[in-house]
């Protein structure tokens, strides 16, 4: 078996899907889980970005069943995490009325984060470190800020937090370890980036976002392309089981390896 089949094989990325099966089962799997759970919803993160808007039209089909089977209200509560003002924030607030949400809130991640900051900087003074914090480094605190409000929130309301990672993102490992990483479910798992837009334009995405590239929005101008040096199309094709260009195939599998520590059970002795 090559390296290429145990990825795929591991992450469970079927070569080509049916959207509207794939939506079925999904929202199948989040109202069972949801029912079992005994919680009353799903809480999702908008960002404005594709993942989220997918989740949340997967969220909002499966809470909008159970209240009807179950005769008790089940909610998708949205919520919006800007650090201070977000330029494509209307993308989230777009998102939300597409699915028609009908709870959302925005909690402003910015005061928080740069309350971490200076303590880790004042920290590390002790250590003889006179500098600002890194900007992917900083990045990571955002990312872990907004998952500190998001489980506040679910504990307070019982809902579950849903993440949006999936196979494209799970093959480089993008995500912050306990920031977007850490969730209670999954619902895009074993989908490539290809099949997720794929499965956006049959729920109704708004087309801006199912146009838009792809960005963690950690810092100003980052793209994932741009920051991997790998294309979606071409980390879809490979988890198709399709033929790459070697070194696309050598930078997928350099990342895959070097990030295994994020999808693997913590280590103990
Ligand atoms: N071998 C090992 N075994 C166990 N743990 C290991 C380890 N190597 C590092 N670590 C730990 O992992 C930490 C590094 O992992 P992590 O903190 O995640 O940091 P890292 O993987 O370096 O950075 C996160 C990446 O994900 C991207 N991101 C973040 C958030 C959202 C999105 C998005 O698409 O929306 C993308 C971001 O742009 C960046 O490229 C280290 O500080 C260390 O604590
Ligand atoms: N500004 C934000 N507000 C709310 N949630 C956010 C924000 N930024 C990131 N998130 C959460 O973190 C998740 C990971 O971000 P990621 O960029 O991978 O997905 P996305 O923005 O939904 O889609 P895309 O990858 O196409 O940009 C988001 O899906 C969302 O749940
Ligand atoms: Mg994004």
């Amino acid at each position: 078996m090559s390296l290429q089949e145990q990825i795929i094989a591991e992450l469970g990325v079927k070569p080509e899907i049916n959207a509207e099966q794939e939506v079925r089962r999904r929202v199948d799997f989040l109202k069972s889980y949801v029912k079992d759970s005994g919680t009353s919803g799903l809480l999702i993160a908008i960002s404005g970005g594709l993942d989220s808007a997918v989740a949340t039209g997967l969220c909002k089909r499966a809470t909008d069943e159970l209240t009807e089977e179950l005769g008790r209200e089940f909610k998708t509560l949205g919520v919006f995490q800007p650090y201070g003002q977000q330029p494509d924030i209307e993308h989230s607030y777009e998102t939300a009325k597409a699915f028609q949400l009908k709870y959302t809130m925005e909690t402003n991640v910015e005061d928080a984060v740069n309350e971490v900051a200076l303590e880790v900087e004042h920290g590390m003074k002790n250590i003889g470190v006179h500098q600002h914090m890194s900007i992917p480094g900083k990045g990571n605190v955002k990312a872990r800020m907004r998952m500190v409000i998001q489980y506040a929130i679910a504990f307070e309301q019982n809902l579950l937090v849903v993440g949006t990672d999936h196979a494209s993102e799970a093959i480089t490992g993008f995500y912050t370890k306990w920031g977007d990483g850490a969730v209670d479910i999954t619902p895009l798992s074993t989908l490539n980036k290809r099949q997720v837009r794929q499965i956006g334009s049959y729920l109704g995405v708004p087309q801006a976002v199912l146009d838009k590239a792809p960005t963690a929005g950690l810092w100003e101008g980052q793209t994932d392309e741009k920051e991997l040096g790998i294309k979606y199309d071409d980390n879809s094709d490979y988890l198709e089981g399709k033929e790459v260009a070697p070194e696309v195939r050598e930078k997928l599998e350099s990342y895959y390896r070097r990030t295994a520590h994020k999808r693997n059970a913590i280590p103990g002795i």
